[in-house]
Order: C-alpha cells, then structure tokens, then sequence
C-alpha cells in the first residue's frame, strides 16, 4: 500500500499562512519532515504537492527534487491568460513543471475553470480546445491539459546518453576495484566509448610533448612514454596520436597487470603494426624494473572520488620510473562532496537492514535528489610526489552552509565527485561546475548517513573525512558533528575498504 501526503508548496510568506495555518508551520516541507520522522522514513510514504499560484524560492523549491513526490496537483488559480485567451503558465511555474516531467511526477489538474474561452468557429475550435466541438462535450479542464501536454512536448528530447543511462538513475552500485580485481572486456569497451576522456588526455600529452622537447629538436629526441595501467590500449592510441600531431618521436611501455587486457592489448599492437614503437609490460606497476626511465607516465586510475581505486598508491610505487624532471599524467587530482537530500537512496540502503550497507560507499547516477550547498574539496594528491611526508593518510573538515531562502533541509548523505588536473591547464572531472561535457565513464560517488540529519536555516553543517591506510587495504571514514552528532562511520574499514 502506498500513502500520499496532500502538501501545499509554500514556504514563509504570510498570505499565504492561512493554508497551513492548523500545523503552525510556515514551511510546508516542515510539515512532510515531520511526517516522514513519525514514520520513520517509511519507504511506501511519498508526497502530492499542491501548487498555488505563488511559489517558493528555487532553493526551497529544490529540496522537493530529493524527496519521494509522486504528484503535483496544479490548481486552475495557478494559470494566467496568453494574448489569445487561453490558460498558460508563468515562466517560474513552467520551469518547476519540467522539474516534474523531469522526475516522472505526475501532474494532476485541480480546481474550476477560469478562463471563459474565446467563441470561435467550430473547425478552429477543434484545433483550439472550444468546449463542445461537434456535439461532444470535452471535459471543462481541456484547455489546461492540453496547455500542460504542450509544455512536455516542448521539452528539450534527452540526449542519447542520458537516455542510455535512465536504467542507471539512483541505482546503487558498488564502485570498482580495479586493482585487487581484474576488469572484465565488458568494463574496458564500456569506457572506450568515452572519446571525451581519451580527447582530455591527448591535449594533455600534446602539451607535455611540446614542453619536453623543443620543435628543433622534434626529429632527434625520442620521448620516452609509459601508460601505466593501459587496460586494452586506447591511452597508448592517444598518445601515439599526440606524437603525431605535434611531430614528435616516441617510444611506448604499455604495463598493465590485468593478464585478460593484456592478450588485447597484444592483438591490438599487432593489428596497428606498432611492435617496433610500443612494449608490452604484463605486470603491477608498482614492481616492474624498466630498462630506462620515462619522460612522461600517463595513467587513469581515477574512481568516482579520484583517489579511491588507489591511484595514489599505484602511482607512488610507479613513480621510481619516471625521469627525476619527468612529467605524471595527470599531476594532481582532487576530491569534493556537498550535502544532498536524497531520500530514495537513504531507503535502498536502508532496505538491507543492516550498518553494514550504511558505512559503503557507492557510484551511483544521481537523480532524485537536492544539491544543498556547492561541492567542496577533500583530499588532494600530486604527482610525481615529491614530498618528504609520503602518507596517504588524509583529514579533512569541512562546513557547509545551506542558504537562508532554502529552509530545513534532510541530509541522507554526500555526493561525492572528482577533478584532475592532467597536465597544465587541461583538465577532467565530474564536479558539477566544472565536469567534463559528454564525459560519461564515471557517476558520482555517495557516502550515506545512518541518521539523516535535519539542517535548520541558518546553521550549518559540519562533516569530517579521513583517508584511511594501511598495507593491505584503503578505506573512509565520515562523520558529521554539527549541528547534531553522527556516529563515525566505517570506522577501521570494518563495512567498506578497497584492497591493495
Ligand atoms: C580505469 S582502467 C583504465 C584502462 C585504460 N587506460 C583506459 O583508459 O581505458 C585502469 C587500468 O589499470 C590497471 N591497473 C590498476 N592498477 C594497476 C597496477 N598496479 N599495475 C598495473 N596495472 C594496473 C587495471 O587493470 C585497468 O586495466
């Protein structure tokens, strides 16, 4: 059985406070908050929302986005009237209905008509919604269906990816491990399609090949280049391509210690006639012995939250190969997270009833959900790295302030996000106001809480990180200390690690 809360979409403002006046709330949401607590987050309690005709601000409009709505029922009230007479919406109120659409929310009319219709004849009124068109009575709301189905058929069509990837939307996978496992063939086509990922590294490489050697001395020097880590070879493509295109001589070490990849990774270099430019390496970069060292060492051992497939630790114990004025690509990667209201996933991992599944991280495509602050940084890692303190041990604390026009707002957890920096100024990363366009080889990552924390206007949050390691494991943990106390979760990696 499924329940629906009736909610008016209101917030504050004092005409309209006669609505939601028996609760003694002036924030709706406030009133669905309450609710839900009582209930425990029942996962069969959703929300219809009653949209009036004046509107909240965005931010508290927005908060809506990550809870569980299941209908907005519009009132007739809420339609002003275009030039020729009919209903029509105001640009707040169509912007908020393509959130709907966007959400797969249902819109349900309510209310009298109030708009007296233009008298046309009858061949344009069958093209114009008139009330009675050749003796059948068409239901008095027409014109504002009609109006609401104009709106959807507007919408901008999703593009081939998003629409490839709607299976994928808040569905909760565990993020890879692609150093204690081996990838299956399936996991490198998927990331071959990637061509922005592989265009961002090319750049790179162009940049890095131009520094190294100058264009006088472009037909004498030959640049020596490892990919460590070349799953089925498209970065040794990439790089071959950017050797081309600035004119400079290279000689490729592709190493990789996936066995499966590797066979590819052989048929490939056959099948491209590159034996006498590039050299196959079946090994853990962290203990192979070249024969010489390289000028540049490109490598994409990125996760989600840039450090947690353990680029760090591959890349420190690769980094022996690299020239003492050697170029790592990428140099730098960085981690973020932001507070987000995202209660469809706090109840898939809370349907596992267990602390367990609370303490893991996962990749997850977000979509029902409320970004409640921007994204800030976490952990930060270099490469080379040149630093007398080798630790990957990070800590990170960070406060989050949740504009005042927002409201209360629920936090079920963080997302978590990536940017690299992968040679001078080319960059490639998820964080939303920066990510990569048309890049799709990684979801953000999400770090749940136990206990959602409610955030009331005007305080603000306060989250710890750490960056765990040891030998033979890495992990996180987290914890939120204002304004009210959680748990830490994952503490000693006991639910959710990732191997060495
Ligand atoms: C994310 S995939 C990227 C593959 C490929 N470079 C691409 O862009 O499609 C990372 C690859 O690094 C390999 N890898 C991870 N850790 C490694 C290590 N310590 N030594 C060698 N290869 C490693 C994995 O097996 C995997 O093939």
């Amino acid at each position: 059985m499924q329940l629906w809360l009736r909610i008016p979409l209101v917030k504050t403002d004092n005409d309209t406070m006669d609505v939601v006046n028996s609760s003694n709330l002036d924030d709706s949401w406030e009133i669905w908050n309450s609710f839900r607590l009582l209930c425990e987050h029942h996962s069969q309690l959703s929300v219809a929302l009653d949209v009036l005709n004046s509107l909240p601000s965005a931010n508290s409009l927005g908060r809506w986005f990550g809870e569980s709505v299941r209908a907005a029922i519009i009132s007739t009230d809420c339609f002003l009237t275009n030039a020729r007479g009919y209903p029509c919406l105001s640009k707040r109120h169509q912007k908020l209905v393509s959130g709907f659409f966007n959400h797969s929310i249902q819109i349900v009319l309510s209310g009298e008509p109030v708009h007296s219709l233009p008298r046309i004849n009858s061949d344009l009124a069958a093209n114009n919604n008139d009330n009675n068109v050749d003796g059948v009575q068409k239901h008095p709301l027409r014109p504002y269906l009609d109006y609401v189905g104009y709106l959807y058929q507007r919408m901008d069509p999703l593009p081939e990816q998003e629409r490839f990837e709607l299976g994928y939307r808040d569905f909760l996978q565990s993020p890879l491990q692609p150093l204690m496992d081996n990838l299956e063939a399936q996991t490198y086509e998927t990331f071959e399609k990637d061509t922005m990922k592989y265009i961002q590294y090319q750049r790179a490489i162009c940049k890095a090949l131009q520094d190294r050697v100058p264009d006088d001395k472009a037909s004498s020097v030959t640049t020596v280049l490892m990919v460590v880590g070349a799953g089925r070879g498209p970065l040794v493509r990439a790089s071959l391509q950017a050797a081309e295109e600035t004119g400079r001589k290279l000689k490729v070490y592709a190493v990789e210690k996936n066995p499966n990849a590797v066979v590819t990774l052989h048929s490939l270099v056959k099948l491209e006639g590159w034996e006498n430019i590039v050299s196959i390496i079946s090994s853990d970069m962290r203990y192979w012995d070249a024969p010489e060292k390289a000028d540049i060492l490109v490598s994409e051992l990125l996760g989600s939250f840039g450090d947690n497939e353990l680029s760090p630790e591959c890349l420190d114990g690769a980094q022996r190969l690299l020239k003492d004025d050697g170029i790592s690509i990428p140099s730098s990667y960085t981690s973020f997270i932001q507070p987000v209201t995202a209660s469809k996933l706090y109840n898939d991992v809370k349907s596992h009833k267990d602390v367990a599944h609370f303490e893991t991280a996962y990749v997850v495509k977000l979509h029902n959900i409320a970004r409640l602050a921007p994204p800030q940084p976490v952990f930060t890692f270099i490469h080379p790295n040149r630093s007398i303190d080798k630790s990957n041990n990070r800590y990170t604390k960070l406060q989050f302030g949740v504009s005042s026009d927002t409201g209360s707002a629920m936090i079920h957890g963080f997302a978590g996000y990536f940017d690299a920096v992968l040679y001078k100024e080319v960059h490639l990363g998820i964080e939303p106001s920066t990510s990569t366009p048309n890049m799709f080889s990684w979801f953000p990552i999400f770090f749940p809480l136990r206990t959602p924390i409610s955030l009331h206007p005007g305080s603000s949050l306060e989250v710890h990180f750490w960056r765990c390691c040891r030998p033979s494991k890495v992990w996180y943990e987290w914890t939120v200390t204002s304004p009210s106390s959680s748990p830490i979760h994952n503490t000693n990696g006991r639910s959710y690690w990732v191997g060495l």
